[in-house]
């Protein structure tokens, strides 16, 4: 299996349930849902994503021809002092287009707590220690079943009611950001405040400025 990546980075967790937790991000090039052209956008199935994902030209970014490869880059990007709490999140485009079982072990060989950010739209492989899913209006929905659902909020006929009957620890509404973002977290509060089973999903790393 080769693995195309735009780029890995050390950062900490900006969203959900572990923000604030240093991690490395390991972006997968590619999605199902859009191609990630902006001449494509408005045809996308999912319109508002904030993420560069094309091509393999970012820091640490490149093909890996093996999950062994894969999981070193992952590794030398590491910079805590001890290799405690070791903590990945893959992340894209769609991470589960690529992300096998050979490459989760080889994660796991090299101490690393697995998180991944997806879609929704294919089978997650076993042993993912976090499983976020957050789903996107218009496409279908399989991974039905985590730790924690991540909705994007406001989407058209994306009512949090619709989602709350599935599996997962931690529901959690994230203000779309784009030209609306004061006004989407605004209405995301409220709903929280209304329907607590919901917690707010801020994006802090984009109001700290940090990757
Ligand atoms: C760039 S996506 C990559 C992972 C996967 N393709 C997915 O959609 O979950 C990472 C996270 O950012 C969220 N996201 C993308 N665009 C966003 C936006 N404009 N505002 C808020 N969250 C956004 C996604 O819903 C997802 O939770
Ligand atoms: N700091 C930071 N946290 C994040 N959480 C999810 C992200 C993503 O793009 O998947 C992301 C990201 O791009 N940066
Ligand atoms: S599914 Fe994820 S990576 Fe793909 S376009 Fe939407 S937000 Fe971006
Ligand atoms: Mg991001």
């Amino acid at each position: 299996m080769t693995y195309f990546v735009k780029e890995i980075f050390y950062t900490l967790q900006g969203e959900g349930r572990h923000a604030g937790r240093p991690a490395v991000f390991c972006r997968f090039s590619r999605c199902n849902l859009w191609t990630g052209l902006e001449k494509d956008r408005h045809r996308a199935v999912c319109q508002f994503c904030d993420t560069d994902f094309v091509g393999a030209d970012g820091i640490n970014g490149g093909k890996f021809t093996t999950a062994e490869e894969l999981a070193n880059a992952v590794a030398n990007v590491w910079e805590g002092d001890t290799d405690e709490e070791r903590f990945v999140v893959c992340t894209g485009g769609e991470p589960l287009l690529q992300l096998d079982i050979a490459a989760i072990d080889a994660l796991h060989d090299r101490g690393f707590e697995i998180s991944v950010e997806t879609n929704g739209t294919q089978v997650p492989p076993p042993g993912i220690d976090w499983l976020c899913v957050s789903p996107k209006l218009g496409s279908t929905l399989v991974a039905t079943s985590g730790h924690e659902l991540k909705l994007v909020f406001p989407q058209v006929d994306g009512e949090p009611e619709r989602f709350e009957h599935l599996r997962f620890e931690s529901f959690r509404l994230q203000p779309m950001d784009g030209p609306d973002v004061a006004a989407n977290t605004a209405a995301a509060i409220a709903y929280c405040k209304r329907n607590p089973k919901w917690s707010l999903s801020v994006q802090t790393h984009k109001y700290l400025g940090i990757a």
